[in-house]
């Protein structure tokens, strides 16, 4: 059973004022409490660090209860210990995020859809999904179809989400997007939050920037923002919730393309030259050789290019996606940080480096230790919608990605092939 956290004194200093259109709800004894109960879904290295950020503000803000609740997937540690019984222990996700407290109001349960019945400042009620009414959606994508089926009827028809989650999934009828898919399984309206957020920076308290993705509640957006922003964490509001979340999403296929060609640059990689009115100082940049800074600049126009197809991509899918998103934090941003520092960027090296021979699944479990890339698989689901649709041609980056990912081509021919002239008047 998770336990309840003890009482800290609230800070009046530094509160808000419980704003008159905050969500509420209205308990069985008819009294309306105007503060909102937070469940975190998901405690890896991301959904760690999204709890203690959160965690710092419903302590300072009226309009949340304290406590926030972090649903995790169980597992038994190397000690024998679980992991939700050590969490709650020493208040530190030690597989995860080691090294970091999370807060004392973090408290870690594993029974996703049945809350145990615990006290909150002598209250009797449930506290965990089945009562929260803000939902934060953040574990790798390939699980939350699963964790949506069990959710379905359990969590409050007025609860309020949001994912933070990258990834999309490929259904028969197309893409659908984790928010979409959240919306549509459990009947609720869902938010998206992404940007520059490498989460081990985050944790330390390292300034960062994110943008959340609203559809037309702005108030709902504001509630979000307070929920998340700390002086070191600075999000920005736009309403585009499919532009800021396929920024999140296809970001990692270029990172996994910036991860090839930092090997290739460190071995001398010579692309071909043939001409290219559009892409002139592309090619130029690819014929400087062997210096140091020629990774950078070889990486920086895998970037561009990158960018582009994003929007593209995004552009054809949904049509009301903005050109300005691309500039908020969950585009460019995101791009650039996860290009230089992510996980997707650092396996892509080492499986570039061992030539393809050992596969991605081997090296994640080797590098990453039970931490997830979304990469990989985005690049599938992407093949998957450019095959479908016969756009293979206007996307070379993001095919030739899923062609190397599977072997299909060498590790070198992430320049050879992202350097075709795209054919689409979007580009
Ligand atoms: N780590 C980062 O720096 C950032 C991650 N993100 C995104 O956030 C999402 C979550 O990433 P992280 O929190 O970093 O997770 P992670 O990569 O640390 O993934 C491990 C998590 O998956 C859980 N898990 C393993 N098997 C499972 C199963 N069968 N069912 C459900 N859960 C299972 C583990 O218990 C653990 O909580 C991803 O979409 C990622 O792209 C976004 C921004 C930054
Ligand atoms: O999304 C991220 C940074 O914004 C983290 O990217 P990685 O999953 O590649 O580490």
């Amino acid at each position: 059973m998770a336990p309840a956290f003890e009482q800290v004194p609230e800070d009046t200093e530094t509160q808000t004022e419980t704003p008159h259109n905050a969500p509420h709800t209205v308990n069985n004894d008819g009294q309306v409490d105007y503060k909102s109960r937070v469940t975190v879904v998901g405690s890896g290295n991301w959904g760690s660090v999204a709890a203690k950020l959160i965690a710092s503000n419903t302590l300072k803000l009226n309009s949340f209860h304290d406590e926030v609740r972090m649903w995790v997937f169980e597992e038994t540690l190397q000690s024998g210990e679980k992991l939700t019984e050590v969490i709650n222990r020493i208040n530190e996700n030690v597989k995860y995020l080691p090294g970091i407290k999370l807060g004392k109001n973090v408290i870690a349960d594993p029974d996703l859809e049945n809350a145990d019945v615990h006290f909150v400042y002598g209250e009797t009620g449930n506290c965990a999904v089945k009562d929260a009414n803000m939902l934060v959606f953040v574990t790798p994508h390939q699980f939350m179809e699963g964790i949506c089926k069990r959710l379905v009827g359990k969590v409050r028809e007025d609860a309020e989400a949001i994912s933070l989650i990258k990834g999309m999934e490929v259904k028969m009828e197309g893409p659908c997007m984790i928010s979409t898919l959240i919306s549509e399984h459990l009947g609720i309206n869902c938010s998206v939050l992404m940007g520059a957020n490498i989460a081990n920076e985050i944790a330390v308290e390292k300034f960062s920037e994110a943008t959340v993705g609203y559809r037309d509640k702005r108030e709902i957006a504001e509630q979000w923002v307070r929920l998340f922003s700390t002086p070191y964490f600075l999000v920005t509001p736009v309403q585009d919730v499919e532009g800021v979340e396929l920024c999140g999403t296809l970001k990692n296929v270029v990172a996994i393309a910036a991860g090839k060609v930092a090997v290739m640059s460190k071995f001398g990689f010579h692309p071909c030259n043939s001409a290219c009115e559009l892409n002139q100082s592309y090619y130029q940049m690819l014929g400087f050789v062997d210096g140091l800074d020629m990774g950078n600049n070889t990486k920086a126009a895998i970037m561009r290019i990158g960018l582009r197809e994003m929007i593209a991509f995004s552009k054809l899918l949904f049509s009301s996606v903005r050109d300005s998103t691309f500039f908020e934090s969950c585009g460019v941003a995101d791009v650039i940080t996860t290009c230089l520092g992510g996980r997707n960027r650092k396996v892509a090296e080492a499986f570039a480096k061992n030539g393809g021979k050992r596969s991605f699944d081997e090296l994640e479990a080797e590098m990453l230790q039970g931490q997830k890339l979304q990469g990989v698989s985005t690049a599938r689901e992407v093949y998957e919608v450019l095959s479908h649709r016969g756009w293979l041609e206007l996307f070379p980056l993001f095919a030739t990605v899923h062609e190397i990912c599977v072997g299909h081509l060498p590790p070198s021919a992430i320049v050879e092939h992202s350097e075709q002239k795209p054919k689409l008047s979007v580009f």
